[in-house]
């Protein structure tokens, strides 16, 4: 038998990287997104990364998770969740934005152990020389597809230097970002991050989209601003237009109503975000498609587990995407290289990351014709660049943000600002 491979370290670094004025249903990103870099080490001296959120609360529960876990093997994946879960002993949190569902007790648990796991995951792979996907039952395709990821956006964050893509306010501007994304990343699928204007400027924001890109699939997310009225009414306007519609109206008895009577499929990262929300979705076919995220499903095989039961009750799969670096965007290209039916392109909000803040040495990762390649090396394939961890440990250290609040800015931009949902 092989020798076990004990954590003898663990180091949660929170850091900070530019982040454009996106706009979304519940407010505007901050000036700075926020992740935190996991290095689990081992008694053979293998250093194992991970990649997750940095919220306050989240980072006090890694820390108890990465006290809990320290002298384990690396294998004993399950043993870790169920530690993890009595050293967290019911301490739940939220997601804050509200973009992602109600966090439950049991999703919390899968949030914190998931960069645990991806950092065992990529210690197994470069002691045993295989990238993670051989670790996940092997790489179905060699590439992995995303989706251009459109944002109504602003030029600049009030009292900061303009960006470089420019404000995003009107359906030409839409277009115009469109075609820049898929000229330098050339991706094969959009995505608009809507319930930022009201919802006929965004139909035809998408019809617009259509006619520049009549053959491209496309999708329209709301995050659950409209009420399901009106998402059947734009369900109605944008028949055979969009590829899926993502969150139109809250709750699965909202989506269901919706669901009975669109046209196209309905796909959620909000009403159904943890196992426990499955059966009641499944029973009501309340969505039609899971986004998948390894991030807050409890990592990579877990989000499997998801992928095999969507399959069994014939759900389509595709994948959800925070604001994030390197490390994970390895994780969920070795996820998706290694799950037949993630038939989806997968969000990613990769381009609106300044290409020179990463925490992973440059050249493992790169977008060809819409899709990574998924990397050969051993474990996820990327390396940490410790200048550039200390850099953006030093850039969150000095901007004062410690937890996502979209909403919370958009406040202090405009006090008559309300956060609504459904707000049409
Ligand atoms: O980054 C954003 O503003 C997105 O709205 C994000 O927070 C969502 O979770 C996500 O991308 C989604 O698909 O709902
Ligand atoms: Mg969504």
């Amino acid at each position: 038998m092989s020798e076990a491979l004990r954590i003898t370290r663990v180091d949660i670094t929170p850091v900070a990287f530019k982040d454009p004025a996106l706009l979304n249903a519940v407010g505007v990103h901050e000036p700075y997104a926020l992740r935190a870099v996991i290095e689990v080490t081992t008694d053979q001296g293998i250093t194992g990364l991970g990649e997750t959120y940095a919220d306050e609360g989240h980072l006090r529960r890694l820390r108890t998770a990465a006290d809990a876990i320290t002298g384990m093997d690396v294998h004993e994946l399950g043993p870790m969740h169920r530690r993890i879960a009595q050293a967290l002993g019911g301490d739940s949190g939220s997601d804050g934005h509200g973009l992602t569902g109600m966090i439950t007790t049991s999703s919390t648990v899968d949030r914190v152990f998931s960069p645990f796991e991806v950092a065992c995951l990529d210690i197994r792979g470069r002691a045993a020389g295989r990238p993670v996907c051989d670790l996940l039952g092997g790489a179905v395709r060699d590439r992995v597809p995303f989706s251009a990821y459109l944002f109504y956006k602003w030029a600049a964050h009030p009292g900061h230097e303009p960006d470089d893509w420019g404000a995003a306010l009107t359906p030409e501007d839409i277009v115009a970002q469109a075609r820049r994304m898929v000229r330098e990343y050339g991706f094969t699928a959009i995505k608009l991050k809507g319930g930022v204007m009201p919802p006929e400027q965004e139909v035809e924001a998408v019809l617009a989209l259509r006619e520049a890109f009549p053959a491209t699939p496309l999708r329209l997310d709301p995050n659950a601003a409209w009420t399901v009225e009106t998402s059947l009414k734009v369900a109605r306007d944008l028949e055979g237009v969009l590829e899926y519609l993502e969150d139109p109206t809250p709750g699965q008895e909202g989506m269901a109503r919706v669901a009975r009577e669109a046209a196209m499929p309905l796909a959620t990262n909000m009403c159904v975000v943890a196992f426990d929300e499955l059966p009641s979705a499944v029973r009501a076919d309340a969505v039609q498609v899971v986004l998948s995220d390894h991030h807050y499903w409890g990592g990579l095989h877990r989000s499997k587990l998801l992928a095999g039961i969507c399959d069994t009750f014939g759900l389509g799969l595709s994948m959800h995407s925070n604001s994030h670096l390197g490390i994970s965007l390895a994780a969920m290209t070795h996820l998706a290289a290694a799950t037949e039916n993630l038939t989806y392109a997968c969000d990613t909000h990769w381009p609106w990351k300044d290409p020179a803040e990463d925490v992973i040495v440059s050249g493992a990762l790169g977008f060809h014709d819409g899709s990574v390649a998924v990397p050969r090396g051993p474990g996820l394939g990327v390396e940490l660049d410790r200048d550039a961890l200390a850099r953006l440990h030093e850039q969150y250290l000095r901007c004062g943000l410690r937890n996502r609040d979209d909403t919370g800015y958009m406040r202090r931009l405009d006090p008559t600002y309300e956060k609504k949902t459904p707000r049409w």
